[in-house]
């Protein structure tokens, strides 16, 4: 059988909607690459913080941004990232790194520099893609033959991230998320925002397998030229 063209997808929206749950399943489901785009953003951060960079002087983080050699694995049953040859997969996921990601990407070397990366990562995906992130549609990819926007109210959210985060309660993780998507949604550079021509899939009342389901069929469809 003649393998399909590669399908390009796009997910973003904000934190705990269910992006990397959903794209790490359609992938494993379509036999598509997966690219967590976060992960990147994580990445460089926690490089930062490794090497005494001040997080609130955006100068020395641009002047910074080329330095570190972020090398992301897309296979969606077992995602990596390294850091100049070390794996942070764990290291990316710590509060400090969580409280100090905003301020990092709003600077736009950074982004300038992740973004570029991710068009290539995208670009030499031989059966297509699925990258979620906060600016994907928008900048990253505004060519992608689908683009999904994922929202869920800040209390679903917020529960489903503490239920990940042992020993944190569901107020001061609500709190987090809000000013995150704050900063997210108002930074200059490429901010957290829905494409004009994403799909938005209010994902606050389906279950993960509902949202799974509902965006491989609009894969499949795209697929099929409808
Ligand atoms: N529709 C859903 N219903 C219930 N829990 C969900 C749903 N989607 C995702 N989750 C759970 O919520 C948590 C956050 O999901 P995740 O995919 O990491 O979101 P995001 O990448 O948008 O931050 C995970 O523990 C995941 O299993
Ligand atoms: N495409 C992207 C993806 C993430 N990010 C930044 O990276 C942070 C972490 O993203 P993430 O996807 O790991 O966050 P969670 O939704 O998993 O909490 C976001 O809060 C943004 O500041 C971004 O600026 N652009």
């Amino acid at each position: 059988m003649e393998s399909p063209t590669p399908v390009i997808v796009a997910i973003d929206g904000p934190s705990g909607t269910g992006k990397s749950s959903t794209s790490k399943a359609v992938a494993a489901q379509l036999g598509l690459s997966y690219l967590d785009t976060g992960a990147q953003y994580r990445a460089i951060t926690w490089w930062m913080v490794s090497n005494g960079i001040d997080i609130d002087d955006p100068a020395a983080i641009g002047a910074a941004a080329g330095k570190p050699e972020i090398v992301s694995g897309t296979d969606p049953q077992g995602p990596t990232i390294t850091v100049d040859g070390v794996d942070v997969a764990g290291p990316i996921r710590t509060q400090e790194v969580t409280s100090k990601v905003s301020a990092v990407s709003a600077v736009s070397d950074v982004r300038a520099r992740i973004t570029e990366l991710q068009r290539t990562i995208a670009a030499s995906a031989e059966n297509g893609i699925v990258v979620e992130g906060r600016d994907i549609g928008t900048t990253v990819l505004p060519d992608a033959d689908l683009k999904i926007f994922l929202t869920a109210s800040p209390e679903a959210r917020a529960a489903r991230r503490s239920g990940e985060l042992k020993g944190s309660d569901v107020h001061s993780t609500r709190e987090a998320l809000i000013k995150r998507d704050a900063a997210d949604s108002s930074r200059k550079t490429s901010p957290l925002a829905k494409a004009g021509d994403a799909v938005e899939v209010d994902t606050t009342e389906l279950t993960l397998a509902q949202v799974i389901e509902c965006v491989v069929t609009l894969v499949e469809e795209k697929r099929a030229g409808k």
